[in-house]
């Protein structure tokens, strides 16, 4: 169960050290697997990809199924009922509207003889993974599919782990809602492998996004560099900071959604009050009752979470800034005060009426967020992660002589006679 660590007569480095997530990406045995599977994915193709595919979803495919057909997708909209269509219908709209914000424009400006400017293009082919091990996750769909259409992808590749029943089929009409098509029932770093080198039945693409647990979080960061990545997204994180006019019972219910994800995911609390730590304990042990995947939040709660007490508000921000949690929120008297204080996190959620699970499934921001303590350096999945810049250059003869001397100069400081040639030749 979830232990409460007093730091106030000094913050115990060795507590918060095993707490830092990003001890996950060291796990050497993880690591290791993780090779092997991208090794022998990039080897022996669809071979190892359907063996690994058994070993660990226990679905036997070949290539005539690996592919989701029209007539599954069809299906599945009889299994999903009128509420949830209206309810997703509802989340396109939000999460649309939010990442329709951030599309950039083609950019050029023009002086004498001088035309310079950015070209602004969408990747061609993205990979987009929805986790599909211990739970379905039809938001995920979403919000992967949602920016890579805003960016005007062209062609986007689905994968996600199926059981013996096939996809969830919330899932499939998820993707069926915001046009994706071509999806394959795979999973894990096997998935990723795939997408990143190709199999005869999975053809390669630029660039994979997407969460999953640690196996496909490691799998992307092992590939960066075959394909491109948009972060590493791993198991879910949420850290609050509460005061002593907090709801514990709110706040033991945050800690509890992210910690159903997966045994790896972390709940912490930093509270400045003592009282507030213990009823969050109390109301954690209560409300676990009703809940379902005890098993899963055991597990969570007992090895990656855990309720510190600190002193003041600049404790528990230094803390949150050092973690960097994937999620942070301020369940605080006027928290808007101190969000300039705050450094590293991958969404900040403000306020008792803005729980984690709303960002989750409904309000527009995207849910694919950094994990692991990459908060630090990550963003947020955006329409930025599927789009690419080319820059555009244009100079008048008259404007290249202008130029002539200063190019020269600075080649001939590189020791590169060709390049000063190249000017040169022209006058
Ligand atoms: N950071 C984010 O933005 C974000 C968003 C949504 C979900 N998540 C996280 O996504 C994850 C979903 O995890 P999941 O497990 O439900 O689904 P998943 O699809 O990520 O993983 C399932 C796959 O993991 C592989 N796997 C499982 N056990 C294995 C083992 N012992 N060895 C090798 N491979 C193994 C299998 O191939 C399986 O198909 C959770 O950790 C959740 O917290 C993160
Ligand atoms: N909390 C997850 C991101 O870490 C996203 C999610 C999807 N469904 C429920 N939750
Ligand atoms: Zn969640």
């Amino acid at each position: 169960m979830i232990e409460i660590f007093d730091f106030r007569k000094g913050i115990d480095d060795g507590i918060l050290q095993k707490l830092h997530n990003r001890s996950k990406l060291e796990n050497r045995e993880i690591a290791k697997k993780v090779e092997e599977i991208i090794s022998n994915v990039r080897e022996r193709k669809d071979k190892a990809l359907f063996e690994y595919t058994y070993m660990f979803d226990g679905i036997n495919l070949d290539k005539s199924t690996v592919k989701v057909t029209k007539e599954e997708i069809k299906n599945a909209y009889k299994e999903v009922g009128e509420e949830f269509l209206k309810a997703i219908d509802k989340a396109i709209k939000n999460i649309t509207e939010f990442h329709e914000k951030q599309k950039q424009s083609t950019w050029m400006d023009f002086k004498e003889g001088i035309i310079y400017g950015q070209i602004i293009r969408p990747l061609s082919q993205v990979g987009i993974y929805v986790p599909g091990g211990t739970a379905a996750y039809p938001s995920s769909v979403l919000m992967n599919g949602i920016p890579a259409k805003v960016a005007g992808v062209e062609r986007i590749v689905m994968v996600s782990p199926a059981s013996k029943k096939g996809i969830n089929p919330y899932v499939l009409v998820a993707a069926d809602r915001i046009g994706i098509n071509e999806i394959y029932r795979v999973g894990g770093a096997q998935a990723v492998a795939a997408l990143a080198f190709s199999t005869e039945s999975i053809p390669k693409v630029d660039k994979i996004v997407g969460p999953g647990n640690i196996f496909v979080a490691m799998a992307k960061r092992a590939l960066y560099g075959h394909v491109d990545i948009d972060m590493v997204a791993g198991p879910s994180e949420v850290l609050v900071i509460a005061d002593e006019a907090a709801n514990p019972k709110y706040v033991a219910a945050d800690l509890l959604s992210q910690a159903e994800h997966d045994i790896m995911a972390s709940s912490i609390l930093v509270t400045t009050s003592l009282k507030v730590a213990q009823q969050v304990k109390t109301e954690i042990e209560r409300q676990m009752e009703y809940l379902g995947r005890k098993e899963i939040i055991e597990k969570s709660l007992k090895n990656f979470g855990a309720i510190i007490v600190v002193n003041d508000l600049q404790e528990a921000i230094g803390i949150a800034n050092d973690i960097a949690p994937e999620h942070l929120e301020l369940n605080i008297s006027n928290a808007f005060e101190i969000i300039g204080e705050i450094k590293n996190a991958g969404a900040v959620f403000v306020g008792e009426y803005s729980p984690e699970p709303l960002g989750d499934y409904l309000a527009g921001p995207n849910h694919v967020l950094p994990t692991s303590g990459t908060a630090r350096f990550f963003s947020p999945l955006s329409v930025t992660d599927f789009i690419k810049k080319m820059n555009i250059l244009y100079y008048s003869k008259d404007s290249l002589r202008e130029a002539k001397e200063d190019v020269i100069t600075l080649a001939n400081s590189e020791g590169l006679t060709a390049h000063a040639n190249s000017i040169k030749v022209r006058f």
